[in-house]
This record gives structure tokens, C-alpha cells and sequence, in this order.
């Protein structure tokens, strides 16, 4: 897969303007039509007319699914609905204090219910008691996944979570192709969202980093490899990278990969720009977290590892050979 597939397309975002406007000149119907065509486009410049991996897969479908949403909720809807949002919880300084309080990096737990890569996770699924059992267990924040069709996750979830009082800030996991997914977030209760290197060109992320701001979210970039650690770097106003350990184009998973981004010149840039690093994916066991930490890291997001413990809560020790909720 080209490292950044969506450089230079015509999704990309040229200015706040440009996203916030309601495109006044363009019947909604002519524009899912032009959506569609253009993911067909996208498509047809793969032989054979199949995404190439997983998030390429991902990322066509999400288009799809943006422009129908958008279309059920305009921009200047939801602009209406922020009115009446929740306020924002300090994302950011949960993990800090909860790295300070613990001195193991702060604990931003997943409420994933299924992933491409392990299939269902956890049957019961319940996602506030799963939410209330994180906070219980000493999480700083958690991180919900809004995705359903490849993670059998919802807005709902999100949603139900911060309706029933859940104090940790909460991480809108999703494949974000339009700064419209990141009003809709803001709306539905989220605190932070994620923002994927490989599937936005630098420019989308400089901007949603700027309306991530303007709605008091916290942005969490994430990257894989060298080029896309470099590329975050070079983006100013960037304050929280996360380092996913997981090759979303092949699933693979190696926990050096946190170790080997922030050695050297990157790690001391991100110390100077004092930026927190979260440690993603693959992270099982008090090594593991030992590992990441003597790293670098002042932040881990883990679901599977806890999601699938009969106490979620109780998994967070296991996680880290202690009670972290004290
Ligand atoms: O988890 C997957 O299979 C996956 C596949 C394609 C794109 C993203 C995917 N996962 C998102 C994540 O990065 C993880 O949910 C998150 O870091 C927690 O990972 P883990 O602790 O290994 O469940």
C-alpha cells in the first residue's frame, strides 16, 4: 500500500473554511454520487478492483459511510448540536497525572469488542460495565472503538459511557477521512480522537489537529514506522503521538517497534517538544509494559489483553503485576 494513499486526493482538507462550509452549490444527492465514483476511482487504480490490505479496505468503506452520514447530519447540524455537548475532559493531563500518581504509564484501556485481526473478543459485551470496570481498575482514560463494521463497535457505546458517568476522558477510536467524524465525536461525548498517519496526508492532520483544538479535543496521532514518526514530528502543535506496534497493513505485531521510534535524534525531539508517546497494541503482560516504559512511553493503550479478563478491572493488575487503582 502507498505508505499515504490519500495525499493529494481531492479528500483532503485545504482549510477550516473549506471543511466547516456546507458546500451550498452541490445538491447532497450528486454529492454521495461523486463520493462513490471517487472511492470507485481509488478502487480502479488497483488492478484487479480490491484494496490491497486491511486499512485500505477499512478506509474505502469509511468514505462511503462518512458521505452518508453527512448527509443524514450536515455540518451546520451538528455545528447546532455542539451547543448542547458535554464539556471536554483534560485527556492529556489524566495521563500525566495518572503517570505521575502510578509511575507506570498511564492507562488508556480499549473497550473493543472484536478486531480483524482476533475476530470477537469477548461475548458478553457490555461496554459500560466494561467501561466502569476500567475506571474501577486504576485507567486514566479509555479509548472506545465507534467502528461497526470491522470492530463491532458504535457512537452508541460512546455515547451510553459518557451518559452514565463515567469520569475517565474518553478516546474516540476511529478511521477518520473527514473533519466531520471529528464534530460528530465532539458531539457524541468523545474527549479525544484518534488520527491515523498512514491514512491522512500531513496537511489534513495539521488542520484537524487545529479543529481538534478549536473544539477542545485532544488529538492522538498515530504512527508505525520512521516516515510517519518523522512526518508527525515536522507537524507543529502535535502534543500526544501514539506508536502502534501493530502493522495495520499486515497485522503483525512487535513491541520493539515502540523501542526502535524513540531511539536516538526522535526521541530527544519529542522530549524537547514535550510530547507524550502512548505504546499501542500488543501489550500483555508487566514486561511488556516494562519494556515500552524503559522506552520511553508515559502512555499505553491496551484492549485485548484486559478486555478479555472475566473482570476487566482485575486484568489492569494483571497488566501490571500491581493494583494501580490505589
Ligand atoms: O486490532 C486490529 O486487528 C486492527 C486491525 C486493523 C486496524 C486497527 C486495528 N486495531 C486498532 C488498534 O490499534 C488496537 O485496537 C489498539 O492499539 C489495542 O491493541 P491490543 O491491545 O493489541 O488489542
Amino acid at each position: 500500500m502507498n505508505p499515504n494513499p490519500r495525499a493529494g486526493n481531492r479528500f483532503s482538507v485545504t482549510s477550516i473554511e473549506a471543511q466547516q462550509a456546507e458546500f451550498p452549490t452541490v445538491n447532497k444527492e450528486d454529492e454521495l454520487k461523486a463520493k462513490e465514483f471517487e472511492v470507485m476511482m481509488l478502487q480502479e487504480e488497483n488492478e484487479g478492483n480490491t484494496p490491497r490490505n486491511i486499512l485500505e479496505e477499512i478506509v474505502w468503506n469509511k468514505d462511503v459511510e462518512v458521505a452518508k452520514m453527512r448527509e443524514r447530519k450536515p455540518l451546520s447540524s451538528l455545528k447546532k448540536s455542539l451547543e448542547n455537548a458535554p464539556p471536554t475532559r483534560d485527556f492529556l493531563g489524566a495521563l500525566r497525572e495518572a503517570n505521575r500518581r502510578t509511575g507506570f504509564p498511564g492507562l488508556i484501556a480499549e473497550v473493543k469488542k472484536a478486531s480483524p485481526s482476533r475476530g470477537i473478543l469477548r461475548e458478553d459485551f457490555d461496554p459500560v460495565e466494561i467501561a466502569k470496570a476500567y475506571e474501577k481498575g486504576g485507567a486514566a482514560c479509555l479509548s472506545v472503538l465507534t467502528d461497526e463494521k470491522y470492530f463491532k463497535g458504535s457512537f452508541e457505546n460512546l455515547e451510553a459511557i459518557r451518559n452514565a458517568g463515567v469520569k475517565c476522558p474518553l478516546l474516540c477510536k476511529e478511521f477518520v477521512v473527514e473533519a466531520w467524524q471529528i464534530f460528530y465525536a465532539r458531539v457524541k461525548g468523545a474527549d479525544a480522537i484518534l488520527l491515523i498517519a498512514a491514512v491522512l496526508p500531513d496537511l489534513d492532520i495539521k488542520y484537524m489537529t487545529k479543529i481538534c483544538k478549536m473544539l477542545g479535543l485532544t488529538a492522538l496521532v498515530e504512527v508505525h514506522d520512521e516516515r510517519e514518526m518523522d512526518r508527525v514530528l515536522a507537524i507543529e502543535g502535535v502534543e500526544l503521538i501514539g506508536i502502534n506496534n501493530r502493522n495495520l497493513e499486515t497485522f503483525e505485531v512487535d513491541i520493539s517497534n515502540t523501542k526502535r521510534l524513540l531511539e536516538g535524534e526522535r526521541g530527544q525531539l519529542i522530549r524537547q517538544k514535550d510530547i507524550i508517546v502512548v505504546g499501542e497494541s500488543g501489550l500483555f503482560t508487566p514486561d511488556d509494559i516494562a519494556y515500552v516504559q524503559e522506552a520511553g512511553v508515559k502512555a499505553v493503550l491496551v484492549g485485548e489483553s484486559i478486555v478479555k479478563q472475566s473482570d476487566p478491572g482485575k486484568g489492569i493488575s494483571g497488566l501490571f503485576g500491581k493494583d494501580i487503582s490505589l
